[in-house]
């Protein structure tokens, strides 16, 4: 089984990519998913981070406070560190574990979405290193209207990774997301005739 590594800076639009590659039936391992799903209330996880962040990271109904998390770890390197370091092996689990049922279900191709795949070390899990690049410029205009950040919130989260410039240099294919969709598109048809050759 082979695994395209779909990765990129923040709204650069791997979603966009993997969404067209699940119409296409490839299954598509999604780490922000995983990371939402290990620290669901039941999860001992949420505990520990609430042990070191506080009980103000909770919503009254004892779920994750995402934007309360985020306004902490995206203004602070060193407890988006802390936070990383903590969340790190479940993730890591989660993720080993999906490939393995994938494997034994007899898929030949799946795709693991991983925003920090550099960042988070997981490029010898993956087959094939694909960057979904947008300029700097695209990148915080799609953030900004995407998500209805301030210019310097959208900044502050941009700087938490390695930037797209530098991914774009680390991949194996780079599919160039700035023009229409069609035109993305068109190159991950052509990135599924290279990864199906691949021996
Ligand atoms: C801090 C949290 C709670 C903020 O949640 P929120 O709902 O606002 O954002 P969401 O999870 O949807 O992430 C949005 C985007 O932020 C970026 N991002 C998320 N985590 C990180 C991180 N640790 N480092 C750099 N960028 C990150 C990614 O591009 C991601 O697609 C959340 O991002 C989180 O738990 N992050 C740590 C887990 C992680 O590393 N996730 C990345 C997948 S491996
Ligand atoms: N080619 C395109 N033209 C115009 N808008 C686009 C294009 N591709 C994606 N977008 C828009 O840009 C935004 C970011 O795309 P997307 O959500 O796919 O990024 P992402 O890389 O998955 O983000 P995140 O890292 O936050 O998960 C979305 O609002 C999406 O609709």
């Amino acid at each position: 089984m082979k695994i395209i590594g779909l990765t990129g800076g923040i709204a650069t639009g791997k979603s966009t990519v993997s969404k067209y590659l699940a119409d296409k039936n490839i299954p598509i391992i999604d780490a922000d998913i995983i990371a939402r799903q290990v620290v669901m209330p039941d999860r001992p996880l949420l505990a520990e981070l609430v042990a070191y962040f506080g009980t103000n990271i909770l919503l009254p109904n004892g779920a994750l406070n995402r934007a309360a998390l985020g306004e902490i770890v995206f203004n602070d390197s060193k407890q988006l560190k802390i936070l990383n370091k903590m969340m790190d092996p479940a993730i890591r689990q989660a993720i080993k574990q999906r490939i393995k049922e994938l494997k034994l279900a007899g898929y030949q191709l799946v795709c693991l979405d991983a925003p920090t795949l550099f960042e988070a070390n997981y490029e010898s899990t993956v087959d094939y290193i694909v960057v979904v690049y947008v300029s700097p410029a695209i990148q915080i205009s799609r953030l900004i209207l995407r998500d209805k950040l301030s210019m310097k919130a959208a900044n502050k989260r941009i700087q938490a990774q390695i930037s797209i410039e530098d991914k774009r240099k680390m991949a194996d294919y780079v599919i160039d997301n700035q023009g229409e969709l069609d035109e993305t598109y068109r190159q991950v048809d052509h990135l599924l005739t290279i990864v199906n050759s691949l021996s």
